[in-house]
């Protein structure tokens, strides 16, 4: 009896050394400006790109999301990938192309990852594309360099780890409360070294949009990799992307995709299971995503944490420049961002747009597309007028203030309520102070100007 990650596992090794180790296939390998360093490994060694047809370069963590760029770094960036993908032969997404965007948003949304696929990107949330039921996960510079040069991996098999939540979620209830509220549940190592496979009736519920949100915040938990088996909603959301099996073929693919499932029996290393009844809308209040609470909480006391827990949360406490006891919902915000591969693909959007529409910001705010084709989707469907009359900024695609690479950043002491995946001190800006929550949560902050409960608003009440 195996699991599914066993199978992909399984069906992926090419050989396995004494020690464990598993040389592996690797199916697709993504590439964004950080490949620079495994470019330069490969050019010093003589080496070429084994697989071009394989690899696909995005340009995402640089790219300007409001015209040009004016700083020669951040276009040098951008340019390096693009040089590559000229003398390598690769396709590249690149500034420009109407497919661009974030790579974890685009690989699923062009077809380019497929269920049972290994698929590797030099980007810890590689995790995301195991909602389409393929192995995704992040790699290092001298991987890269490997996989360009072999199109294979090493890897050593990670155990296995189930994540069960059982219910259905309450209006206002989403994938990134549950991801937030499993991480904050086992901690910011709390699946270290395993595969997580989500299963349950509210991960069958979830649009494939949510479970990529999902699988996106794996990492952050500490595991290797999260997946959803695929089912007939994924094969429904797969059908006629442009780089997916067409017709015939794809309902062959489509056939083997549904056996991609774990056994009944099957056993795994560590098993948890939530109850979506005690999940709320939640937000991060720390530096990890770990320091999450329902919004209906108060900002936790170190005073009554363990010894070792208390110097970290105190820390985090103070860059965040909070009080013990605090209610969350009386923490104002300075500015708002709606974007990045956790939450920015067009459901994330309407659900933002939901709560503005017809409302106005009372903070300044970015909101930044999850791809190109989000972009056009939004525009068609209004969104982008629905933000701007709001009052927020509506940008084109990009990691953009998720991480701050390509300038946009929030400013030094500065606090913003972020639709985002890390709140690490500093990841948005020098001194930047990050709550990570849903996008719609994000909407409900900047009307409201602080930290605050998007329900009352779906309610009809906000
Ligand atoms: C810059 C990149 C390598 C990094 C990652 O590995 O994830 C970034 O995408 C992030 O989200 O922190
Ligand atoms: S959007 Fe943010 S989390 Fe996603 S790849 Fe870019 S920097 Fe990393």
């Amino acid at each position: 009896m195996r699991t599914l990650f066993d199978r992909l596992w399984d069906a992926h090794v090419i050989r396995t050394r004494d020690d464990g180790a598993a040389l592996l296939w690797v199916d697709r390998h993504y590439l964004h400006e950080g490949s620079h360093h495994a470019f330069a490994r490969l050019a010093a060694r003589g080496m070429g790109v084994a697989h071009p047809a394989l690899t696909v370069g995005v340009a995402d963590h640089y790219v300007p999301t409001r015209g040009p760029t004016t700083d020669p770094d951040i276009a040098r960036m951008v340019a390096t990938l693009e040089g590559n993908a000229a003398a390598h032969g690769f396709a590249l997404f690149g500034r420009g192309d109407p497919r661009q965007g974030i790579v974890h948003v685009v690989g699923p949304e062009q077809g380019l990852t497929l269920p049972g696929m290994l698929v590797v990107c030099g980007d810890s949330h590689t995790s995301t594309h195991g909602a389409l039921g393929a192995w995704g996960f992040g790699i290092g510079a001298t991987e890269v360099a490997h996989v360009l040069a072999t199109q294979t991996v090493w890897q050593r098999k990670p155990r296995r780890m189930r994540l069960t939540f059982h219910g259905t979620p309450a209006p206002g209830v989403g994938a990134k409360d549950m991801a937030l509220h499993w991480i904050a549940a086992l901690g910011a190592d709390g699946a270290r070294g395993h595969a997580v496979e989500y299963a349950g009736p509210a991960v069958r519920g979830l649009p494939v949009s949510g479970r990529l949100t999902l699988c996106n915040l794996s990492i952050e938990g500490g595991a290797r990799c999260g997946m959803v088996a695929p089912d007939a909603a994924l094969i429904d959301w797969l059908r006629g992307r442009p780089f997916a099996p067409q017709g015939a073929v794809f309902d062959r693919a489509a056939e083997g995709w549904a056996a991609l499932a774990s056994d009944p029996g099957a056993e795994f290393d560590a098993e948890h299971s939530f109850d979506m009844a005690g999940i709320a809308p939640v937000v991060t209040w720390g530096t990890s995503p770990e320091d999450a609470a329902p919004i209906t909480a108060s900002v936790p006391d170190p005073a009554r944490a363990t010894p070792e827990r208390a110097s970290r949360m105190a820390e985090a406490l103070d860059y965040m420049g909070l009080r013990p006891g605090q209610r969350l919902t009386d923490v104002a915000v300075d500015q708002v961002f709606i974007g990045s591969c956790t939450n920015a693909r067009i459901e994330d959007l309407r659900a933002a747009a939901a709560v503005l529409a017809g409302r106005r910001a009372v903070v300044p705010g970015m909101v930044s597309p999850g791809s190109t084709p989000v972009r056009r989707q939004a525009e068609a469907e209004g969104l982008d007028r629905i933000f701007v009359d709001a009052g927020l900024e509506w940008v084109g695609s990009g990691c953009s203030m998720c991480v701050g690479m390509n300038g946009d950043r929030v400013a030094p002491g500065m606090r913003c309520a972020s639709s985002t995946n890390r709140n690490f001190r500093g990841r948005q800006g020098p001194g930047a102070r990050t709550h990570l929550m849903s996008p719609a949560m994000v909407a409900a902050a900047a009307v409201t100007g602080h930290l605050s409960d998007v329900r009352p608003f779906l309610e009809g009440r906000g």
